[in-house]
Formats: structure tokens, C-alpha cells, sequence
């Protein structure tokens, strides 16, 4: 009898079969198609990368074994990687994973293409396959668990990062979103879970990426015909941290890329973590089947500290710091601070710097200027709802006018100041602005914002609603 790929596939099982659970046999086995044999290498066919990556970490010896034992001596084994149809080109794509060799590989070296027209993989047993592809974390090591200091307002959040980083894919805080204000700790948080991973776990890929920085990769995937190279890219991560979800929003494209990796890291125990400025039922154009994926795992809120914990922390970077300052302007400014925990630690670097750069003690009179500096200089984020109230006030009108469909003048004048605002105080995209007032579409929040502009140069009494609605929010 000929030998063929296929007999010494089938020899090859049945050693396989002896040797493990008959239930891991159907998982990882069954699906596994013997497509090739050349001399003493044979080719066999796995059905996506994940699966080559779960053979090559469980089973490698036991398939050496196997193989050895049908081809003797340098028997070789080589994956074939086929994947059915599911991101929408046309072909059932087949890869070849990138090799060592290509040492460090970091998210924006995206553009390496990693496709090839070759669909065989390196052989496994003598060239070290996919898990050791070195992907920089972009982790900052100084945003770790010991200088988070822990209190009332982020305890929940801080504990569920804490066993998130025992255990990465392992609870079911699956995916985490960490959701507070402005400066309150969900970036510091966020590394500081990535960081503990890396400490814990070496050997995990962990990767920290701002939601605009991936969605400018996605866009350049895009134009250079290279976004399945993207998606495979985060299919490998085990740990994504992504921060700053909210700026997904209006984005359908990324939105949708992105669900497409959510969906296969969580199948398959990886972990996610998110950062939002809000809450998920406060998310604005996310797609419903994202949110409710945001929704799985738990969602965190950082709160604004409470006096004690905003002394901890200023002690904290004093210390650090190695410098020294009296309890009373530690207090006085713990007191004077009290919603963004980057507006107290800049109000104490100023001190120091101004103390040391005038060689003056400091002193409470210097403290009060600098907060009072501190407080004035600091420019508040205001929100389109906040945008949207103001000027339906400022012309004696509710909101739901200013929303209407009305094509009365006036009411029309109002909701374009609202678009213009609204460009010009938030970092929301014309697409979010328009469909949070009133469900237009980016064109008509341009076409608002243009004749704003136009009009503040030639019709006087708009020019007076523009001045008068800018010294409201400022
Ligand atoms: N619990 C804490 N202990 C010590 N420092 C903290 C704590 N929370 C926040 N900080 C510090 O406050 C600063 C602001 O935090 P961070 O940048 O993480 O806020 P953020 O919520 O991500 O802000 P943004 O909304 O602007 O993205 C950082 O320097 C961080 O180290």
C-alpha cells in the first residue's frame, strides 16, 4: 500500500487518540485535514490561526512524536492555514504567519504585510512558530498598582483590575470597561493593569492602544488594501486594553472592526479592557451590538476622590518626589481641587517648580494663587446635552425645539449655533453632533457651522448671539 498523506494522518490520530482526552481529540484534532506529503514533510490543513496556536502550545511534542514515529528522523510538519469566508473577501484566505525573525513588531508596523502568496507556515518543529512574534505593549511602567492609590471613589475599579490582572481572560470581568470623568485615573488604571499582566505573565501579548490611534491604523489598512492584516494583527493579542472607547463613536467602519475582534479575542478566553468617559447607557452612535458587548463583562466607574483620598495622593507624589511640604498646603489644596485628580497634581508640580525656581518657601499665600490660577486656567469640557440647553435658554426655547424638524427661522438659527458650539467645545465628529441634535447627518452640522461663520461676518445682531453664547461657556 502507497503511503499518502492521508495514511500517515490517519496513523498518526490513532497514536494521538491513546495519548489524549477523547474530548480534546474532537476539539483539536478532528478538524485538522492532511493536504499534503513530500518526502518526510507533511502538510496539514488547520482551520484558523488561533488553532495553530492552541497545537503548537498543548500538543507540539505529542505531534513530533507522532510524525517522528511515521517518517523517522527530521519528519516535518507544516501548517496550512484556511479561513472561510468572514470578513468579506471573496476567497477563503490563507496565510502564512510571520517567523521570529522579524523581531519586534509593533502595532504600527501594521503595514509589513504579513499575507503571503506562499500558504504554508514555517515548519513548526524547527523554526519557533507565532507565539514568539514580539508585540510592544506601548505599557507605561510608571502607571503601576502600587502608585494607584486606592480610596472610596475607585475601589471597585481598582479591585476588578487587580483580579483582572491575577487572572486575564479568566473572570467574568470580561471584557472590564472603566468608565469616569476627565482625569480621573482611567489611563493610569488601564496600564496598571497591563503592566501586572506583563510582570505576571511574561509570555502574554498585552497591548495598550488609544481608540484613535486605532482607528487611524484601521483607516490606513483601508487605503493600502491591508485590513485583514490588521484584523489577524489584534486577533493575536491576549490582553488589548483600549482607551478611550468613546471616540469609536459615529465611526461605523472601526466600530465594526472592531466588534468583529472583540468577538474573536472573547471567544476564545482572551482579555479586554476598555476606557470611556461615560457610562455604556450614556454612549452616543456605538452600535447597539457593540454595547451590549461592553456590557458582558463589568463596568467600572472611577468617582471623583474624596478629600482623604486626594491628600493620599498628593502625599504620594511628594514623596516620590522626595520633596517636602507643610500639612496646610497640602490640605489647602486637597480642598481646593476637587474633581480631576491631573488638575491636583499639576497644581502641586507648580508649587514645587515655583518654590524652587524662586528659592521662596511655600508659603498658603503662593498655594492660594497658584489654585486659584490653577482653577481659572483649566477649561471645562462641556457637553453637547450642556451646549444644546444653553442656547435653547439663551432664545427662550426647550430643547425639543431646538431639535425639531421646524424650518422656522429662528429655531433653525438656535440649532445651528448648537452644531457650531458643539464643533468648536467638544472632540465629537460633525456625525455625532448631528445625530445628538435633532438626528441630522454630518453634512447638515457643516453646512451649520459654515453659516455660522458666514453670518458672524455680515449680520450684526448674529455676531451679538455668538459673543453673548461664547461668555456663557467660557
Ligand atoms: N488613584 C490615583 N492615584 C494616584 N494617581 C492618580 C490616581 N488617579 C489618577 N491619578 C493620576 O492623575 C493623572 C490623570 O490620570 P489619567 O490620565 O489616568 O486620567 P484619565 O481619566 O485617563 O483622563 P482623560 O479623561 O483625560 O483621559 C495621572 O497623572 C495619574 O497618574
Amino acid at each position: 500500500m502507497s503511503v499518502t498523506a492521508r495514511s500517515v494522518w490517519d496513523n498518526c490520530l490513532t497514536f494521538i487518540k491513546d495519548n489524549i482526552q477523547p474530548q480534546a481529540f474532537k476539539t483539536w484534532f478532528d478538524p485538522i485535514k492532511p493536504v499534503r506529503l513530500t518526502d518526510k514533510s507533511l502538510s496539514i490543513q488547520v482551520p484558523s490561526k488561533f488553532f495553530y496556536e492552541w497545537l503548537e502550545e498543548h500538543y507540539i511534542t505529542l505531534l513530533k512524536v507522532a510524525l517522528t514515529r511515521e517518517l523517522g528522523e527530521g519528519a516535518k510538519l507544516v501548517y496550512v492555514i484556511k479561513m472561510e469566508n468572514t470578513y468579506g473577501n471573496r476567497e477563503p484566505f490563507t496565510e502564512k504567519i510571520p517567523s521570529s525573525n522579524r523581531g519586534q513588531m509593533t502595532p504600527q508596523e501594521m503595514d509589513v504585510p504579513i499575507k503571503s502568496k506562499n500558504p504554508q507556515l514555517k515548519n513548526p518543529f524547527v523554526i519557533p512558530g507565532i507565539r514568539n512574534i514580539k508585540i510592544e505593549s506601548q505599557l507605561n511602567p510608571n502607571y503601576n498598582f502600587e502608585n494607584f492609590l486606592e480610596g472610596d471613589s475607585n475601589r471597585l475599579a481598582r479591585s476588578a483590575g487587580m483580579a483582572v490582572a491575577n487572572k486575564p481572560g479568566g473572570t467574568s470581568f470580561n471584557p472590564l470597561l472603566i468608565f469616569g470623568g476627565v482625569g480621573l485615573g482611567k489611563t493610569h488604571l488601564a496600564h496598571a493593569i497591563g503592566v501586572e499582566i506583563k510582570d505576571k505573565y511574561p509570555d502574554r501579548t498585552v497591548l495598550y492602544i488609544s481608540a484613535e490611534k486605532f482607528t487611524q491604523q484601521y483607516i490606513e489598512s483601508v487605503k493600502k488594501n491591508t485590513r485583514n492584516d490588521f484584523i489577524h494583527f489584534y486577533q493575536l493579542i491576549d490582553v488589548l486594553l483600549i482607551d478611550d472607547v468613546q471616540f469609536l463613536s459615529g465611526k461605523s467602519g472601526t466600530q465594526d472592526v472592531f466588534f468583529h475582534i472583540f468577538n474573536h479575542l472573547h471567544q476564545n478566553g482572551k482579555q479586554v479592557i476598555l476606557t470611556s468617559d461615560k457610562a455604556p447607557v450614556d454612549m452616543q452612535d456605538i452600535e447597539q451590538r457593540l454595547l451590549s458587548r461592553f456590557k458582558w463583562g463589568l463596568s467600572a466607574e472611577l468617582q471623583t476622590p474624596d478629600y482623604e483620598t486626594r491628600v493620599s495622593i498628593l502625599k504620594n507624589k511628594l514623596y516620590r518626589d522626595g520633596v517636602e511640604m507643610p500639612e496646610e498646603i497640602i490640605d489647602y489644596v486637597a480642598k481646593h481641587i476637587k474633581t480631576n485628580i491631573r488638575e491636583l497634581e499639576g497644581a502641586i508640580i507648580s508649587l514645587i517648580a515655583q518654590s524652587s525656581f524662586n528659592k521662596k518657601e511655600v508659603t498658603l499665600d503662593l498655594a492660594q494663587k497658584v489654585v486659584e490660577k490653577f482653577v481659572k486656567n483649566t477649561k471645562r469640557e462641556v457637553s453637547i446635552d450642556y451646549i444644546q440647553k444653553v442656547v435653547s435658554d439663551y432664545f427662550e426655547m426647550d430643547v425639543a425645539t431646538l431639535q425639531s424638524k421646524t424650518r422656522k427661522r429662528h429655531i433653525v438659527q438656535a440649532r445651528q449655533l448648537a452644531m457650531y458650539f458643539a464643533k468648536k467645545y467638544t472632540k465629537a465628529s460633525l456625525a455625532s453632533i448631528g445625530s445628538q441634535i435633532g438626528k441630522r447627518d454630518h453634512a447638515t452640522v457643516l453646512h451649520a457651522c459654515k453659516t455660522v461663520d458666514n453670518l458672524a461676518e455680515t449680520d450684526k445682531q448674529f455676531r451679538k448671539y455668538i459673543d453673548d453664547l461664547t461668555k456663557k461657556f467660557s
